[in-house]
């Protein structure tokens, strides 16, 4: 079947293509998920798959419901009075919303990267040895193999290993934000959710974060938000275009870019309105 192909109509208006998939079932899926702030509902009927290893993109314009959609991915949204929502999420099969799920350990699974890097005040070593510690994981082995792969991961290792005792608030930027992203990597996570990773960063050290999720490609399920759809169509598999709480259209990110089926998603990436 051709990525063009249109194999479901899952919400109204919604269009979704075949996007890349990979051998592995998917990791993440979403169906008919809405949420509500209240009175006001920001999410209507979402269905979606998110592939396995791959990268995905959640883009459109601001206040459509990117945001909202990601951190419902991990429960963030349950901390916010007055929320409600219908449908289910599941990672890896399991029911993220089921009664008995434990939210510590879904988070566990879904590492989190937000918009503005948000290092603990504490030595480069502990914020990335931080998900052991939490875990109770005391043999000092174990701790600095882990930072030492979870810094390399981040390409970090090379302008951290000579200052790890140091405060991490001392580092750059584009540094802390690819410190999160070490210490997301040292729980062992399998998805990493990207919420805008680099709106407060430079080029240079957006460039740096490109390319170090372009080298996670394969090992973790990737889902980033953006705002750039030059970023999106540098660094991700498949991308989902939104609009007012839903999935417009979904498939392959070149797809999605050069060959839009629905004319909203065409208006949004060929920059007519944003
Ligand atoms: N805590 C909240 N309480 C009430 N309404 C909220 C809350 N968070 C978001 N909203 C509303 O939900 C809708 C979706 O917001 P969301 O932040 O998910 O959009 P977004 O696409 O990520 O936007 P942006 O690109 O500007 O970050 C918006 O109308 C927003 O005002």
């Amino acid at each position: 079947m051709s990525a063009t192909t249109i194999i479901e109509r899952p919400a109204e208006g919604a269009t979704v293509y075949h996007p890349k998939t990979s051998e592995a079932a998917p990791a993440v899926s979403v169906r008919g998920f809405s949420l509500w702030y209240g009175a006001k509902q920001a999410l209507f009927d979402n269905t979606i798959d998110i592939q396995s290893g791959m990268v995905t993109a959640l883009i459109g314009p601001s206040g459509c419901g990117k945001s909202t959609l990601l951190r419902s991915l991990n429960r963030m949204n349950d901390l916010i009075d007055g929320i409600r929502m219908t449908g289910s999420i599941s990672l890896m099969g399991d029911d993220i919303y089921a009664p008995a799920a434990d939210v510590i350990a879904l988070r566990k699974r879904m590492g989190m990267v937000f918009q503005k890097p948000n290092p603990f005040p504490m030595s480069i070593f502990e914020n990335v040895a931080y998900p052991l510690r939490v875990d109770g994981v005391r043999d000092r082995r174990i701790v600095q193999e882990t930072v030492e792969r979870s810094l390399r991961g981040a390409a970090l290792w090379e302008e951290a290993k000579d200052r790890l005792n140091e405060s991490a608030l001392g580092l750059s930027g584009g540094q802390q934000q690819r410190l999160c992203i070490a210490r997301a990597i040292a729980g062992d996570p399998e998805v990493l959710l990207m919420d805008e990773p680099c709106s407060a960063l430079d080029p240079i050290a957006t460039a740096k974060i490109e390319e170090l999720i372009d080298n996670l490609r394969g090992q973790y399920t990737i889902i980033i938000v953006t705002h750039s759809m030059s970023q999106a169509g540098r660094v991700s598999d498949n991308t989902a275009f939104m609009y007012l709480g839903r999935i417009i259209e979904y498939g392959e990110t070149s797809t999605v870019f050069t060959q839009p089926r629905v004319q909203r998603t065409q208006e949004y990436v060929t920059g007519r309105f944003g």
